[in-house]
């Protein structure tokens, strides 16, 4: 069984726990404390406001631990402020919260609220068939360094980009019916545990 975690402490927690519930071999875990980053295999940061979950990450004595078990292997998924919190530079903002990804973002990239939106994307490495994609107030990366891997661009934006053990989507897909980015996950998980 693959405990994953979903760091609990603000936004789409339950979403990414329900979509993690309906996958088999995958036990969903919130994570709120330090003891809770050494039960998990991997973890999940969800969409929310990367400001307050950055914060928060501090207040509860996280940070030096998620970066140490990202620099140990452990991987870790990002979607949209958790893309954010995983970015060494923000374009649009003084603050740099974990550093891990070699990830140009720019925060709240399509406007305010009011431009959030819905499309379909075929990303092949995930699915073979178009997945649904919902943007709510999402981050875009205007350029991706080093050895992180573009993974889906939409409207020459990039939206989803891998990293080794790390993964960043400026989408919410625990917003979503579909499967896919969970999956995908849970086997990047799966490799990393052999
Ligand atoms: N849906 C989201 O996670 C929005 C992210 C938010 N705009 C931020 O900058 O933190």
């Amino acid at each position: 069984m693959l405990r994953i975690g979903i760091l609990g402490l603000q936004g789409s927690v339950i979403e990414h726990t329900i979509m993690l519930e309906r996958l088999e071999d995958v036990e969903p875990v919130q994570v709120k404390t330090r003891d809770d980053l050494d039960v998990i295999d991997g973890l999940i940061l969800p969409g929310g406001e990367s400001t307050t979950i950055g914060r928060l990450i501090t207040d509860y004595n996280l940070k030096d631990k998620i970066i140490e078990r990202a620099r140990t292997g452990m991987p870790i998924w990002g979607t949209c402020a958790g893309m954010i919190l995983l970015a060494k530079h923000i374009i649009n903002d003084d603050k740099v919260h974990l550093g891990l990804m070699d990830i140009y973002v720019r925060r709240n990239a399509y406007g305010s609220q009011l431009d959030s939106f819905k499309t379909t994307l075929l990303i092949p490495v995930v699915a073979e068939y178009p997945i649904p994609l919902v943007f709510i107030r999402a981050p875009y990366v205007e350029k991706a360094d080093g050895d992180a891997e573009i993974l889906a661009e939409l409207d020459d934006k990039i939206i989803a980009v891998r990293q080794s053990n790390l993964l960043a989507t400026s989408f919410h897909p625990e917003l979503t019916d579909d499967l896919s980015f969970h999956r995908y996950f849970a086997n990047m998980v799966a490799k990393s545990t052999i």
